[in-house]
């Protein structure tokens, strides 16, 4: 008898009803280069879902497709299927579903405004709102992303005389003023100090109670601290997605124990 030819993928789900966003054999090119083959990504609600795998392997992309960013590129394409709720998000307009899909980059990216503006611009583009409810709206998301006790006296001065890593969370503020369902962070740490990135780690789990978050993150230790499941990405393809103890403790699949343990990436 054969021995039995081991899986090529490994996919423990959280169950249906608990997913608010749900990729499905989402494939991606960059003009003729495919760079992400039938991937499936479940985002439970109101967990931390952590994306890893080495450099290049696609995580940015898929980051990427999920908030339609490549709509302002021609050459670029998705395909495949990703529900929001239940939706069809493939179907909403780009500027809908990114107030209901939130991102944050790699580098802090203020806008060259006060850290007021920073916050409110963004609602501003969805709702016409009092300058009253608008200060709440700012101190609010601000004391969410943990920056208020830092900036409340100085809500006028520019967001770019921020350390870098108060940048972040005023860039993670600025994300979460609209209320999105889902708050998509790629490397959010990786400029930071040990001391901001606990502070910045801090947030996202206080934020996962009312945003459901998905992080990339080249950070093992990272993804294991404050992520619910994990997903293990290698050449463009989701090898193994489970809940993050198992994947850090128990990976099902050679591969994915290989990177775990730090055998290459
Ligand atoms: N703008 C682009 N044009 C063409 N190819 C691209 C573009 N951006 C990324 N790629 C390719 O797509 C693949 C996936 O890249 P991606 O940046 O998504 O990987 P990643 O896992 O996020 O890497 P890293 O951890 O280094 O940020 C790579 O082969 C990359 O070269």
């Amino acid at each position: 008898m054969n021995a039995p030819v081991p899986p090529d993928q490994v996919m423990i789900a959280p169950p249906a009803e608990k997913l608010v966003l749900e990729a499905r054999g989402l494939d991606f090119f960059y003009g003729k280069a495919q760079a992400l083959y039938g991937i499936d990504l479940p985002v439970a609600r109101n967990q931390i879902t952590a994306l890893i795998g080495p450099s290049g392997c696609g995580k940015s992309t898929l980051l990427r497709a999920l908030n339609r960013i490549h709509d302002i590129y021609p050459n670029q394409k998705a395909a495949g299927t990703i529900r929001l709720n239940g939706e069809d998000a493939t179907a909403m307009d780009a500027a809908s579903l990114r107030a209901r899909i939130g991102m944050v980059f790699q580098k802090p990216t203020p806008f060259p405004m006060s850290i007021y503006e920073n916050v409110a611009f963004g609602v501003r583009l969805y709702r016409r709102i009092a300058r009253s409810e608008m200060d709440e709206i700012v101190e609010r998301s601000l004391r969410r992303a943990a920056l208020w006790d830092e900036v409340k006296d100085q809500l006028g001065a520019s967001g770019l005389g921020l350390s870098g890593g108060q940048q972040q969370r005023l860039c993670v503020a600025r994300g979460i003023a609209v209320e999105p369902e889902v708050l998509l962070l790629d490397e959010p740490a990786s400029a930071l100090d040990p001391i901001s990135t606990a502070k910045l780690e801090e947030t996202l789990m206080e934020l996962k109670r009312d945003i459901s978050i998905v992080i990339v993150t080249h950070n093992l230790q990272q993804a294991a601290r404050i992520s619910d499941s994990t997903g293990f990405m290698y050449l463009g393809r989701m090898v193994e997605f489970s809940p993050t103890p198992d994947l850090f403790s128990t990976p099902r699949l050679q591969r994915t124990r290989d990177y775990v343990t730090g055998r290459f990436g």
